[in-house]
């Protein structure tokens, strides 16, 4: 299958300020790729480039087979902006109606349009009285006109409420399902984490990480963290039994492990039979993942 998008060694300077170096990957029809990074990572700087935006110094991109910024990848390309603005006065149906026709497409598309990401009920209401959610889908919209094989998406559920976040990854669902590349940013590790094919994590300007959340736990293999609760009037016993565990407040003990070690752990603890009440795994967080992987370097 051709990909929708090929990045090979990718670099891009802004006078001393190295924004990408030597970045590759590709993204193939359908998939949802989120890309992490810290604050001047280079994630805006890699999105304008795909867009044909801004020049680049080295390296390859291709939208579709075609240069970024050249006519045909522009038509397979399109963009919703972290903060969509719109004029407040027209509504939604008004405003779709607009793009499509600067399109050069038929503007009675616009209910169409407007009812694929949910918004047919208030599509003759004026956009002022929309909320942040469905202002973003109206940019949603806007980005589906010509049908783009690639959505870039900069951060587009910030400022949305958890609801609101998930029926706009409810859409991109259903986008990726009929075959578009979704590409999108976000700080947020726990909703991609469920609603993107493969991870993406830019540092300083480098791809350090990318793959599934399993590849990257397993590729961090940070230690896990294991909780013994105690059988009441068994707390001394279980503790001298580990004397690697740390003992809280709570009385429960915490011990860490690599994760080659888990199984003969667990072996250790359910031999202690009587002694233990209950247990809890606790795998690392996204964010102890996300920070394995991503050095700030004080950007
Ligand atoms: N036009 C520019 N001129 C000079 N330096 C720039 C320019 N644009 C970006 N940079 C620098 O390039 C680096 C990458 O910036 P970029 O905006 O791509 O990061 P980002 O990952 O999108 O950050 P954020 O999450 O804050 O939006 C940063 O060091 C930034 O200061």
């Amino acid at each position: 299958m051709t990909p929708t998008l090929t990045i090979s060694r990718l670099t891009k300077r802004f006078h001393s300020v190295e924004a990408l170096n030597q970045v590759s990957l590709s993204l193939q029809p359908g998939k949802r790729a989120a890309l992490l990074g810290h604050n001047g990572a280079g994630k805006s700087t890699m999105m304008k480039i795909i867009l044909g935006l801004i020049p680049f110094d080295s390296g390859d991109v291709t939208v579709c087979g075609e240069a970024p910024g050249s006519a045909a990848a522009r038509m397979q390309v399109a963009y919703l902006p972290e903060n969509v603005a719109f004029h407040p006065a027209l509504t939604g149906e008004e405003q779709i109606r607009h793009y499509l026709s600067l399109r050069g497409e038929n503007p009675r598309n616009a209910p169409e349009l407007l009812a694929r990401v949910g918004l047919a009920h208030a599509a003759r209401r004026r956009i002022g009285t929309y909320s942040k959610g469905m202002r973003q889908r109206v940019g949603l919209a806007q980005t589906l006109i010509g049908r783009p094989r690639l959505l870039v998406l900069d951060e587009p559920t910030s400022g949305l409420d958890p609801v609101s976040r998930r029926d706009f990854y409810d859409l991109l669902d259903g986008l990726s399902a009929d075959g578009t590349t979704i590409l999108l940013s976000s700080h947020v590790l726990t909703e991609v984490e469920a609603r993107t094919d493969s991870i993406l994590i830019l540092s300083g300007g480098q791809l350090v990480a990318e793959g599934t959340l399993a590849d990257l736990r397993a590729r961090a293999a940070l230690p896990i963290m294991l909780l013994v609760r105690p059988a009441a009037a068994h707390a001394a016993p279980l503790a001298a039994a580990f004397p690697e565990a740390v003992v809280g407040a709570d009385g429960l003990l915490r011990i860490s492990c690599a994760q080659a070690q888990k199984l003969p752990l667990l072996a250790r603890i359910t031999a202690r039979g009587a002694d233990v009440a209950d247990f809890d795994v606790i795998p690392p967080s996204l964010e102890d993942i996300y920070s394995h992987f991503s050095r700030r370097d004080g950007q």
